[in-house]
């Protein structure tokens, strides 16, 4: 194990062009170095995702797209702590992962909200269970965490919905209350996977200017795995597309827009280049089929 970072080259390569674009000399917040997994042995070894790295800046709100299968999630769970890499480190400030602790907020696909709790108990679950908020847990629940659940909710459009259980409200209100319960810990860095990619269109596109608002405000360090090229151009500060399994990465790219986005910016000239752009990318990973998945433009 490696306790601290070495220094990692910040100039793209041949082999992984471009993949350290926006990051400078400076010691990047997440890095990625030269990661790669396989999972299992003999006749099912399957190569999930080939040598790759990336740096991530502190604030950076980075999109993953490629392929399905290319290893997207596989990124986020290594990030995650969830498993480890095959070969490769992966570092958080400097350290490697384990070494300094990571606050860390998810969200997937399906809001996995307890049914038993109200929605106000849903979002305070991590105040309860991670460090160093559990330790006022007991004191702090009915007076400042309850405030600070509260003007969350209400930032997402959920103002008086905490007595509510999951099942009283919609798929896209729970998805909602899923981000805040991810965000509510104030979280080193937020994971999301596909989160928005179960709702409907206008839903979705609601929820990606409310994270937008969301991440403006907290500038919590964000990656996002999506399938939806608008939705990565719309949230992310970068969007780094990558090749079919094994995946790696192909191009890392900065999105200038400026921000806040709305949603008609989406259909101006140089947003839909940018995802013709994408899907090319994508089109030409995948082998050119020129199928891809929904949200492509
Ligand atoms: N535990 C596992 N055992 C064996 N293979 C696995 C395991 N987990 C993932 N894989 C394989 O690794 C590859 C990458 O998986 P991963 O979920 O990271 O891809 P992805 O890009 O997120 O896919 P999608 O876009 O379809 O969600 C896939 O081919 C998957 O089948």
């Amino acid at each position: 194990m490696r306790a601290a970072l070495a220094t990692i080259d910040p100039s793209p390569t041949a082999h992984n062009p471009g993949s350290f674009g926006q990051v400078s000399n400076a010691r990047p917040f997440i890095a990625f170095e030269k990661v790669s997994v396989t999972f299992g042995r003999g006749a099912k070894r399957v190569q999930a995702l080939a040598e790759t790295s990336l740096a991530v800046a502190e604030g950076d709100f980075v999109a993953l797209v490629g392929p399905s299968g290319c290893g997207k999630s596989t990124l986020l769970k290594l990030v995650g702590d969830l498993m480890k890499p095959s070969t490769g480190y992966v570092y958080f400030g400097g350290r490697e992962l384990g070494a300094t602790p990571i606050r860390i907020g998810m969200a997937y696909q399906n809001p996995t909200l307890l049914p038993w709790l109200n929605i106000r108990d849903n979002v305070m679950l991590p105040l309860k269970i991670v460090p160093p908020f559990r330790a006022e847990f007991r004191s702090k629940r009915k007076g400042e965490f309850r405030d600070r659940v509260e003007a969350l909710l209400a930032q997402v459009g959920l103002a008086g919905f905490g007595d509510k259980y999951p099942w009283q409200l919609s798929g896209g209100m729970m998805q909602r209350a899923n981000l805040c319960r991810a965000l509510i810990h104030e979280p080193d860095l937020l994971l999301l996977d596909e989160p928005f990619g179960a709702l409907d269109q206008f839903t979705r596109e609601e929820l990606w200017q409310i994270m937008q608002e969301l991440w403006m405000t907290k500038k919590t360090t964000v990656l996002l795995v999506t399938h939806d090229l608008r939705e990565a151009a719309f949230l992310g500060s970068r969007i780094c597309v990558m090749s079919a399994r094994p995946g790696r990465i192909l191009e890392d790219k900065t999105v200038t827009f400026a921000r806040p986005r709305s949603i008609e910016m989406t259909y101006q000239p140089d947003f839909v280049a940018l995802n013709q752009q994408l899907r090319g990318l994508i089109v030409g990973a995948r082998g050119g089929s020129g199928i891809v998945q929904a949200g492509g433009h």
